[in-house]
């Protein structure tokens, strides 16, 4: 049984003592001198390990706060830390290269790692199996499945061997059906691999299925609104009551945001 609880506008807190993968202090965006303000005063913690999704509306700077903490833009104020270094990155299209098989396109992410050569086509292997796809090591990208090449593209990004994944909307062009299995495959990735996961989305179920933590974004400026943490970090099914329930009042908010902006 999952307990939710809604901490509107919460510091977001760490245990005593543990340092964050991720820590956003006072960030604000605008892009060019005379562009409107993105982001504004965002702060947040994210803990090691963690998986926490960040939800908006539309336009509400989800993406460009997630390029920021990729180090791909920079902020206006503030400042961003990742305690591991870097991040990696996956995004909504697979962006594997098409004359590639699955297994040399994770092959590849290995090598710009420094990988040995020797090592790479066993990692590859190892890491397509991770995500349920080891047969498909010889296919290249025209002959999978859209929810497949999205499993290349994460295993791609856990083979930068980052402590820290950022994804934005992954699954936001699949089916429900595969979504759903993509959503087991991630959750049972993460718990396997210990990584700190933000993962960006419009999809309401989403969030409340997949997140340890659910930040919801207000817009223009984009600030955080709100935040929900699951206490119990156990597997839930997208159409139980408990995502069911934290669904609903997640969209309550959330249309209130839409209103309030639209006024
Ligand atoms: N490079 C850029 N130059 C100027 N404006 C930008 C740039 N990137 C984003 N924006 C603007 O910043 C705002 C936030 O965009 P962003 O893509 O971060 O929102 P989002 O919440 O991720 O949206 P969506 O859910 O539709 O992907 C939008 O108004 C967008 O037009």
């Amino acid at each position: 049984m999952q307990t939710f609880t809604d901490t509107p506008q919460a510091p977001t807190t760490q245990p005593l003592g543990v340092t964050p993968a991720i820590r956003i202090d006072s960030l604000g965006k605008r892009f060019g001198p005379t562009g409107p303000v993105v982001l504004d005063n965002i702060t947040l913690t994210v803990a090691p390990g963690e998986f926490l999704c960040l939800l908006g509306a539309s336009g509400c700077g989800k993406s460009t706060l997630l390029t920021i903490i990729a180090g791909l833009e920079h902020p206006t104020e503030g400042t961003v830390t990742v305690t591991s270094g870097s991040a990696a990155v996956m995004f909504q299209e697979s962006a594997l290269f098409p004359w590639l098989t699955a297994g040399r396109n994770v092959e590849l992410a290995l090598k710009l790692r420094g990988v040995p050569r020797s090592q790479r086509r066993a990692q590859a292997l190892e890491l397509l199996d991770l995500v349920n796809l080891a047969d498909a090591a010889q296919k290249r990208p025209h002959e999978l499945s859209g929810g497949m090449r999205q499993r290349v593209a994460l295993a791609r990004a856990l083979a930068q061997d980052r402590k820290v994944l950022l994804m934005d909307e992954p699954f936001a062009a699949l089916d429900a059906i595969t979504r759903d299995l993509l959503h087991e495959e991630l959750e049972r990735v993460w718990r396997e691999t210990g990584r700190t996961i933000i993962f960006v989305t419009h999809n309401v179920r989403e969030a409340a299925r997949l997140g340890q933590r659910v930040v919801l974004m207000s817009s223009r400026p984009g600030r955080i609104a709100n935040e929900w943490r699951i206490d119990d970090t156990g597997t839930r099914r997208i159409e139980s009551p408990e995502v069911s329930r934290l669904a609903i009042e997640i969209t309550d908010q959330l249309r209130e945001e839409i209103r309030r902006n639209a006024a």
